[in-house]
């Protein structure tokens, strides 16, 4: 299955930020434990690379990276063995070089020059990154609305309190978040906790 499709199957993308690449492995195994085999390891880490890598060596869980802002990340990214790139911006240099590597771009966009911008770049499919602060869900369908061949991937501010305003929006592929990976239960080894939070999202996306 191809990323993308991958994702939508999800309907949910983890997002990750590790500290320590020896967690990363032990997360990998927590994520697909509570039913949910997706990570978006972030570049705002220098263990970003190694994390990847390791996650991506296990053959179980799709694995991408997230806060790619250059060139030079996508290689390190897809050099780890990454299937996708998630950016907080749109580069047209970082998506190129995605195309070049064979990952997928999931570059961010929240107006309508953004998205018309990623169509250009022969994208259909965006982040809607920070999703809270730039109209949330009503952005989405506004959106949605002139660019019907485009998918979002909302991002930023979303947790169980909101994540089925964003679900329900049929231009939705799937939504992203670090509330089922708090930095602070990975960095202190607590996989079981993670493997709940993670199951109790799974159950609500389908719920
Ligand atoms: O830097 C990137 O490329 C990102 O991936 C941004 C993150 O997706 C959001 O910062 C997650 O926002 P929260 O779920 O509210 O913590």
């Amino acid at each position: 299955m191809d990323p993308l499709s991958a994702l939508a199957a999800a309907r949910l993308v983890p997002v990750v930020v590790l500290d320590d690449a020896a967690h990363a492995a032990p997360l990998a195994a927590a994520l697909v434990a509570g039913g949910l085999p997706v990570a978006e390891v972030t570049f705002r880490t220098a263990a970003a690379a190694d994390a990847i890598a390791a996650m991506a060596a296990r053959g179980d869980i799709l694995v991408g990276a997230g806060t790619v802002v250059t060139p030079a990340q996508v290689d390190q990214a897809a050099d780890a063995g990454a299937t996708y790139v998630v950016s907080p911006g749109l580069s047209r240099a970082v998506v190129e070089r995605c195309r070049e590597r064979g990952v997928l771009a999931l570059p961010g966009a929240v107006t309508a020059s953004e998205v018309q911008a990623a169509l250009e770049l022969g994208l259909d499919t965006v982040k809607f990154f920070p999703a809270g602060t730039s109209g949330g869900a009503a952005a989405i369908k506004a959106l949605a609305a002139p660019f019907g061949q485009v998918r979002f991937v909302p991002t930023g501010g979303i947790g169980p309190a909101n994540l089925h305003e964003y679900l329900a929006v049929p231009a939705v592929a799937a939504v992203g978040g670090s509330w089922m990976v708090p930095r602070d239960l990975v960095a202190a080894g607590d996989f079981a906790a993670i493997t709940e939070l993670t199951a109790d999202a799974v159950a609500l996306a389908r719920a």
